[in-house]
């Protein structure tokens, strides 16, 4: 029987899944990754432990009242144990969620031609493609992407945003806008969660805080027993906010992955490594992927709040005290140094603890 040549990362990764799919290619090596005993716990949507926050309380025109108190109490919870939460009363209509969904399931379904107008090349980040090659050895994620710096306005890139759909550029602007609104929000409950001036999480992050989006197209994939969407990781960012249609992302807890059910009108909100760093380990930066599936597409829309460049960060003073010292060194650009280590399958932020 003839062999079947695989070819290697750099080059499958010059390619994209959807048009692999579309050609009838199978998924090959690089791929195949999954560990078809892992721990899934399948609970019913209805009934997912992933914790809810209800930020409508949180927010400015809000008197503080004993439910905010509990619902700080709660978020706190949430962070320290999960790491995560699902967002509701965030004050952004559904039927927007939905748009900036469909706009990035337009962008992906025209036709490679199209998309190619924004094709990066295989080393950088910013525009279509898949992620820079990983280090030998490593998996490849059975997804496409669109990549995009957004905050501060003076680093967009406007020649990599989609001219099709035509509401595209509309749509992502003011879906950013609202970003900024929600990470304001989510900054400062944070800090009070932990009883400490509303601001300093905010101050920490620096006025040129960053905002970079990446829309993730999830092909559906023959082989969901052995290739991943995306493969497990914990963020670089500060924290992440997501949004997606189809179900797929799990979230690890307690060597459990556990589902995150399919809700259009919740953001998910993880903590990346540099909130973990800031609260200093009383924040969780949780470990998720995104499984494939044999018969939906799936889009998500990844929003990943970020320190100013060359800003210094770390634990907060009001955290460290002669009985619980600093656990965490201070970082500057830790995006960059938790990419050389994601890109070995390896988590950064052992590298950083004192
Ligand atoms: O697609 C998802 O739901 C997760 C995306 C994600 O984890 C990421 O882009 O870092
Ligand atoms: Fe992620």
């Amino acid at each position: 029987m003839a062999e079947v040549s695989i070819p290697s990362a750099e080059v499958l990764l010059s390619k994209r899944v959807q048009e692999m799919v579309l050609n009838g290619q199978d998924p090959l090596g690089p791929y195949v990754c999954r560990n078809k005993h892992d721990n899934v716990e399948e609970e019913s949507p209805e009934n997912s432990p992933i914790p809810i926050i209800d930020l409508g309380c949180f927010l400015p025109q809000q008197s503080s009242t004993e439910e905010t108190e509990e619902n700080l109490e709660k978020l706190k919870s949430a962070l320290s144990t999960w790491g995560c939460f699902r967002a509701i009363g965030h004050g952004i209509p559904s039927s927007f969620l939905d748009e900036v969904r469909q706009v990035g399931r337009e962008f992906f379904q025209q036709p490679m031609e199209e998309k190619n107008k924004y094709a990066k090349p295989v080393t950088v980040f910013e525009g279509y493609g898949a992620d820079p090659v990983p280090e030998e050895g490593q998996s490849l994620d059975w997804s496409d992407r669109l990549f995009l710096e957004l905050v501060p306005e003076d680093r967009r890139n406007y020649r990599l945003w989609p001219r099709n759909p035509t509401s595209f550029k509309k749509t992502l602007e003011e879906y950013t806008e609202k970003m900024k609104s929600v990470t304001e929000i989510i900054s400062k409950s944070m800090a009070k969660s932990l009883h400490l001036e509303e601001n300093c999480f905010l101050k920490q992050f620096g006025e040129r805080a960053q905002l970079q989006g990446r829309f993730n197209y999830y092909t559906p994939c023959k082989r969901p027993d052995l290739v991943l969407g995306l493969k497990a990781h914990a963020d670089g960012s500060g924290y992440t906010i997501l949004m997606h249609d189809e179900p797929g992302l799990q979230i690890l807890k307690d060597g459990k992955w556990y589902t995150a059910p399919k809700n259009p009108d919740v953001l998910l909100v993880l903590m990346g490594d540099q909130m973990e760093i800031m609260s200093n380990g009383i924040f969780k930066s949780p470990v998720h992927r995104v499984v494939s599936d044999s018969k939906s597409d799936r889009i998500s829309v990844a929003m990943f709040y970020t320190p100013e460049v060359g800003k210094e960060i770390g634990p907060q003073e009001g955290l460290i005290s002669e009985e619980v010292p600093r656990a965490y060194k201070t970082v500057k650009d830790y995006a960059d140094f938790h990419l050389g280590y994601y890109q070995k399958g390896m988590r950064s932020i052992h590298a950083v603890k004192v």
